[in-house]
């Protein structure tokens, strides 16, 4: 699991951590990493043409320390100082000594033209807004792709938003970023982590001082942990029945694709609620699941997944269905009949258009605040709130959020967003708390997104939901009760 934390908080483990150390040693632990990182992506480090951009803090204190080094190594260092009156005085000194020559800005984009390698050092977590002056027409030189060399954020692209993953106005676009201590929101939500580029942390020992975080995102093991795990003893009540009420004679395919979701997803039962005429089509593809005209008569279950291509017509099931007092996954028509508040367990699943809609604000405003935005519905309506798209955040009423690493744009398909419905929706019904059921659910529907591009290219999702069983089977690994019981193994 990486943790994400506040600049309040990095700052306040800073301090605690610098209280014990000589003066300067936390930088020179931060600019060794930095340095590593450099010298691997370089074919060489001697005579590589560096050009340094650093601004008045301790960020430019990195990059120019970075460059020091490097020109001790034989590299050709430029730097060009954003505030030559107020730059890092100890790094500018060092690099002076090491050889590296300071450039002025008329000079800058030949240098950076010429460059093989560009240290952003400009802000780091201590940036607010946007880029301006100088540093903006050199962020926007960057991202017109006028430079040859790899471009190296140090700590976080300058000009994000360290804490929201927003852009509020001109910022650098990086090929690699290396940040300090811990993770930051703007290196996993976008639009702020589409322009971190790849990510390399550097351990500085701020793990003792750093609190629990908020805002985490899963790995692997994580998702292996929770998910449901069924016992010797389990029967296909004991492991969840779901019930999904999606699809109309509109969209059948949403019906399939959900019930499909749902029947890899753990559970030991699915119980489709719909109109005969899709019915027939669930069950010619998926004869196991049980069908019913609608909620009140399927039968009984422990989680409700509604909505999918539900289209209109169906506010009474919906109702019944959220009514019941079970816990609910609501996504797509379902958003249209949400209560005022929900009172036990629920997980809502909006694309931004959704949520702008639910939240009377503009597609573009939730995009640009994805965070910001999920949190606030899920405040709203105490519920987890699954915002989908190129970065799905899953934010709890609680302040808890989970911000999923495994998307890909392959996923951007009709239909993706129904498999993800029903496989929550089991995992619901398997027992997962609403934030564990969404985050697990978007981490093994991103891994069969990127397996079947892998596959086949450009992904329906009928291939998304095919490639589910073999991510599943692999994050569950060969422990648990999927594995041969030893006295029975041939
Ligand atoms: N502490 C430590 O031991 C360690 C710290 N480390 C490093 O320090 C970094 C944090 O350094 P920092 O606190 O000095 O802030 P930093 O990001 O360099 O910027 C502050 C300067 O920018 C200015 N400014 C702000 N917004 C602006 C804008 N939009 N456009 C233009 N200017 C703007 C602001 O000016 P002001 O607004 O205050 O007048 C101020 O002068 C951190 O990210 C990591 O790299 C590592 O070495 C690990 C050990
Ligand atoms: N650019 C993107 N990058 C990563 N994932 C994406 C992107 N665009 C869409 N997705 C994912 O694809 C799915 C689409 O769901 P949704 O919008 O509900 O589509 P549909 O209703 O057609 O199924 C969601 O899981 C969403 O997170
Ligand atoms: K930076």
């Amino acid at each position: 699991m990486i943790g994400v934390h506040t600049v309040e908080e990095i700052r306040a483990a800073e301090d605690a951590l610098m209280a014990r150390l000589p003066d300067g040693a936390l930088m020179q632990r931060a600019v060794a990493g930095l340095v590593t990182v450099c010298a691997g992506l370089l074919d060489g480090v001697y005579g590589a043409r560096v050009v340094v951009l650093a601004g008045a803090g301790n960020n430019g204190g990195d990059a120019l320390w970075a460059g020091a080094r490097l020109a001790r190594r034989g590299a050709h260092a430029d730097a060009v100082l954003l505030n030559p009156d107020k730059a890092h005085a100890e790094g500018l000194a060092a690099f002076r000594a090491a050889g590296g020559r300071l450039v002025d800005l008329g000079a800058a984009a030949g240098a950076l033209a010429a460059a093989d390698l560009v240290l952003d050092g400009i802000l780091g977590i201590g940036g607010r807004g946007g880029l301006r002056g100088d540093a903006a027409e050199l962020a926007a030189l960057l991202r017109a792709g006028r430079t040859a060399g790899a471009v190296v954020a140090v700590d976080l692209s300058s000009g994000v938003d360290p804490d929201t993953g927003e852009t509020p106005g001109e910022h650098v676009v990086a090929d690699h970023t290396v940040t300090f201590g811990t993770g930051k929101t703007a290196l996993v939500v976008d639009p702020a982590a589409t322009v971190a580029g790849v990510v390399h942390h550097v351990d500085i020992g701020l793990g003792p001082y750093l609190p629990s975080p908020e805002l985490t995102v899963l790995d692997d093991a994580d998702v292996a942990t929770l998910l449901p795990d069924p016992g010797r003893e389990s029967d296909k009540y004991s492991r969840g029945v779901v019930g999904v009420l999606a699809g109309s004679a509109q969209f059948p395919g949403a019906a399939v694709l959900a019930v499909g979701g749902a029947l890899h997803g753990g559970a030991g039962m699915v119980r489709y609620a719909g109109p005969d005429a899709v019915a027939v089509e669930v069950r010619q593809r998926w004869p196991e699941a049980i069908a019913g005209p609608s909620p009140d008569v399927v039968g009984r279950v422990q989680a409700w997944t509604v909505g999918s291509g539900l289209g209109d017509g169906r506010e009474d099931d919906v109702r019944a269905a959220l009514g019941a007092g079970l816990p609910v996954l609501v996504d797509a028509d379902g958003l249209r009949g949400l209560p005022e508040r929900f009172a036990g367990p629920a997980l809502l699943t909006p694309h931004a258009g959704e949520l702008a809609r639910l939240l009377g604000v503009e597609r573009a405003e939730v995009e640009a605040r994805r965070l910001h935005h999920a949190r606030a519905a899920a405040t709203r309506w105490n519920a987890v709130v699954l915002l989908k798209g190129s970065t799905t955040v899953v934010a709890a009423p609680d302040g808890r959020v989970r911000v999923n690493p495994t998307g890909t744009s392959a996923l951007a398909a009709a239909g993706t967003g129904d498999v993800l419905a029903g496989l929550a929706g089991s995992l619901l019904a398997g027992g997962l708390s609403p934030l564990d059921a969404g985050s697990v659910a978007a981490y093994a529907h991103g891994l069969a997104g990127q397996r079947a591009a892998a596959g086949s290219g450009y992904p329906s999702a009928a291939d998304v939901l095919a490639a589910l069983p073999g991510v599943l089977r692999s994050l569950r690994g060969v422990v648990g009760a999927g594995a041969v019981h030893p006295l029975t193994a041939e």
